[in-house]
């Protein structure tokens, strides 16, 4: 017998068809651990939100490769402190870092032992300890001393415990709305921010650049991911819901008497206030009358127009030196775009079920709710805090009249506010903000985006690995058909 021509052509076909073999298995082998979802690992930070009127601590979480994109740090754990806000503290400054201990434990079992020492941990405080500082500046400081301590015992990163200013609490307000709900990288319509606290206000909107000439202590200007946003905001430092009842209350007992008819609060509601809980407050810049006892009783009619009198009087119109303005002669460009209101926006309009309806028909729910009698009131929600509930009829007649005679919002813009608590899971307020601001997780600048996202790869990985898997077969198929058409003719 005679040998083939070619004595290699087999020995070429079986190593082509390895080779081939083994290029198509380490492309499928790519593809797919390509798209498995790798294991997360996630960071952490930690904000303290020191508040007038309670502190709470918030827990941020967000995947570690991935900290620059917009809409990846969520809320992971929330504790409110038990027992008042810090400034509270200022006659036992110790108890005020002592109150944080129990949210302080949970934290450390929230965030994984092995994230600790990188973890940031900040402590912001709000209008309380605005006030406080104006009151007491040694008070304030042994106040700030305390938490710090505790603060620093902690297994965590402490990053600083400080009294942020009413811009940086309206402005990281406006961060947060705005990030959570993914606006930043589309560069326009953007969310205006409300928050009503207990002891200040804050309103913050993106407005034209020329309209922030008029103040610049109403403006900041932030660059974010290649977007510049011309930013008005205004905090009014005692118009957060506990003050402004102090400044009510306050302006209708000038004379001293020892009886309060007050329209705000419903008929029946009776309690005894010392003369000193109003007049305490460096809100209060009157005297404590001079006809006054220690006390006066305070008891409700119930009118919901008187009310409103009422709650005018603590508004200031006149005295505008500007083109625009709210009150008490703060500039205020015109309301532009949708807003969020949050905080006690949102507890007291919930509460009363006026975060979906007219103005018009709210102005009437809240007439019905403050002439129904307190007995009655107290019935229908036995399991609400007695506290909040004697204050809704106020709260929220304080809240409509800031709104529309505040800041100006009318009938037919009234709609572009939402009352919300959370957006995707994490709380709106300024801590997210703070923080994403601290850590540099917005950048200024968009970042690149990749020529192909992660699912395109992988599909164009695979149809490459297909092609090729059959290119191989027809190529190998027409050779061996010519080695064995070979070996027949031989
Ligand atoms: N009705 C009602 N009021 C609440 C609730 N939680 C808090 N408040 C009150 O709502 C007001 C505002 O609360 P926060 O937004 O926590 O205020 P804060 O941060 O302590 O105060 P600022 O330092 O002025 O921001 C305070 O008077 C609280 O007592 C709630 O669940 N229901
Ligand atoms: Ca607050």
């Amino acid at each position: 017998k005679e040998k083939p021509k070619n004595p290699w052509h087999k020995a070429v076909v079986i190593f082509i068809a390895v080779l081939g073999i083994i290029a198509i298995v380490a492309l499928v082998t790519t593809a797919v651990l390509q798209n498995k979802p790798l294991q997360q690992k996630f960071k952490y930070g930690i904000v303290l939100d020191a508040g007038s009127s309670h502190t709470a601590v918030y827990i941020y979480e967000w995947p570690a490769e991935k900290e620059n994109d917009t809409g990846r740090v969520k809320q992971k754990h929330f504790c409110q402190v038990k027992g008042p806000g810090i400034s509270s503290y200022s006659l036992s400054p110790e108890q005020a870092g002592h109150s944080l201990r129990l949210c302080i434990q949970e934290a450390v079992l929230n965030v994984p032992r092995r994230r600790h020492h990188e973890t940031p941990l900040y402590l912001g405080a709000t209008a309380g300890m605005r006030l406080l500082r104006m009151e007491n500046q040694s008070l304030c400081d042994q106040v700030l001393g305390s938490v710090e301590k505790v603060l620093q015992s902690t297994p965590f990163d402490y990053q600083g415990a400080r009294i942020i200013s009413g811009q940086e609490e309206g402005a990281f307000g406006w961060v947060t709305v705005n990030y959570l709900s993914d606006r930043l990288k589309q560069g326009s319509g953007t969310t205006g921010a409300l928050d009503l606290g207990g002891a200040s206000t804050q309103i913050t909107f993106a407005t034209n650049q020329d309209e922030t000439g008029e103040s610049a202590e109403n403006t900041v200007t932030f660059r974010l991911y290649g977007n510049d946003y011309f930013l008005y905001t205004h905090s009014f430092l005692c118009y957060g819901k506990d003050q402004v009842l102090k400044l009510a209350l306050a302006q209708q007992t000038q004379a001293g008497a020892s009886t309060l008819l007050d329209p705000c609060f419903n008929q029946g509601y009776s309690t005894n206030l010392s003369y000193s809980s109003v007049y305490s407050s460096p809100c209060i810049t009157t005297q404590k009358p001079l006809a006054a006892g220690e006390g006066f009783t305070h008891r409700g009619t119930g009118n919901a127009l008187q009310c409103q009198e009422v709650v005018r009087r603590i508004f200031n119109f006149s005295g505008c030196t500007f083109s625009h303005c709210s009150f008490n002669g703060v500039y205020q460009p015109p309301l532009q775009g949708q807003f969020g209101a949050f905080s006690a926006y949102y507890f007291v309009m919930n509460f009363l079920n006026l975060t979906s309806d007219t103005l018009e028909n709210n102005m009437e729910k809240m007439a019905r709710y403050c002439s129904t009698p307190w007995t009655q009131i107290k019935q229908q929600f036995p399991n609400v805090k007695e506290k909040y509930l004697a204050e809704y009829c106020f709260s929220g007649t304080y809240i409509l009249f800031l709104l529309t005679h505040g800041y100006n919002f009318t009938s037919d813009t009234w709609s572009n506010i939402k009352f919300i608590k959370k957006i995707s899971g994490s709380d709106a307020g300024w801590t997210l903000g703070y923080m994403l601001n601290l850590t540099n997780m917005i950048p200024a600048e968009a970042p690149d985006t990749p020529p192909l996202p992660h699912a395109g790869y992988v599909t164009l990985l695979l149809f490459t690995s297909l092609l090729l898997f059959l290119i191989l077969l027809c190529s190998l198929r027409s050779l061996w058909v010519r080695c064995t058409s070979q070996r027949q003719i031989i």
